[in-house]
């Protein structure tokens, strides 16, 4: 494989079970490297553990997970930190740290790994802050002075701020009406490409999935059932697919749950 043809991300054979439940049952992912992978799948479905024992959150009990093409299981610690320095994450509800003002929120990871002076980092706050639309202004105030549209471009700013090569989104709309939804992921697409940056994306929003992603995955019974184009959803022939980017009640995931 030559360079471009290594996946920034390519999982095989990922498995995980939580006691008898087989959450992941062979996960096969590849994320090239600047693309934005969507990840979709039912509630429950295995996509926030994808994505923890990616980051290495939960272990994975099988599989393999290569970043960069290097299998971050058999790493040393210090190797594993190195890779995972290098990424970014926006956690489902945003996470902020309530005791902290939006500064030491948004360069919190510079400030922990010592990356930056707390002077510095104000400033380092406010650029960021600015390119997710706020003003400089909102770095002195706490998180729960925030409206929930504020708080997750925050997040997002916080997710970004230390440049990161892969950037994982778990559910960035959820919770916001539909236009400061769109905001977001116009703001989630804006950084993604600043920063040359591979993303991975768990949404339910069919909307807000053709518009942050170029693919698109589905995870179905631990696994994934369909890789393709994002603008394909709905579209794409394979009735699981389909069932679920259109949101209709008959189908064959329907069918599934009533037996
Ligand atoms: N730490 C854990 N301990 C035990 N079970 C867990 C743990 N984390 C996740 N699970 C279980 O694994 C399954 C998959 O969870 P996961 O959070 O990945 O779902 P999801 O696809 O992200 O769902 P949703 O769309 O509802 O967020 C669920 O049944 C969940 O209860």
């Amino acid at each position: 494989m030559s360079g471009s043809d290594v996946p920034k991300i390519r999982l095989r054979g990922l498995r995980k079970a939580f006691g008898p439940k087989q959450v992941l049952d062979g996960v096969d992912l590849d994320v090239m490297p600047g693309h934005s992978m969507v990840i979709l799948g039912g509630s429950g479905s295995g996509k926030s553990v994808t994505i923890k024992c990616i980051l290495g959150l939960i272990p994975a009990d099988a599989g393999t997970i290569e970043i960069d093409g290097r299998d971050v299981l058999a790493m040393s610690a210090r190797e594993r930190e190195a890779v995972l320095d290098r990424t970014g994450m926006l956690f489902q509800n945003g996470a902020l740290f309530d005791s902290l003002p939006v500064w030491e929120n948004v360069c919190f990871k510079l400030l922990a790994q010592k990356r930056i002076t707390r002077t510095r980092a104000r400033d380092k706050a406010a650029e960021v802050l600015a390119n997710v639309g706020l003003d400089a202004s909102v770095g002195d105030l706490s998180p729960s002075e925030l409206s929930g549209g504020m708080q997750k471009r925050v997040a997002l700013a916080r997710a970004i701020a230390s440049e990161p090569d892969i950037i994982f989104f778990d559910e960035p709309t959820t919770g916001l009406d539909p236009i400061m939804g769109a905001v977001i992921d116009g703001l989630i697409v804006d950084c993604v490409r600043r920063l040359g940056a591979t993303a991975v994306t768990i949404t339910h929003d069919m909307a807000s999935a053709r518009r942050i992603g170029d693919q698109a995955s589905m995870i179905h019974k631990g696994r994934i059932v369909w890789t393709g184009p994002a603008a394909r959803l709905g579209e794409t022939g394979n009735a699981l697919v389909d069932q679920f980017a259109r949101g209709e009640r008959e189908g064959p995931i329907a069918m599934e749950l009533r037996r």
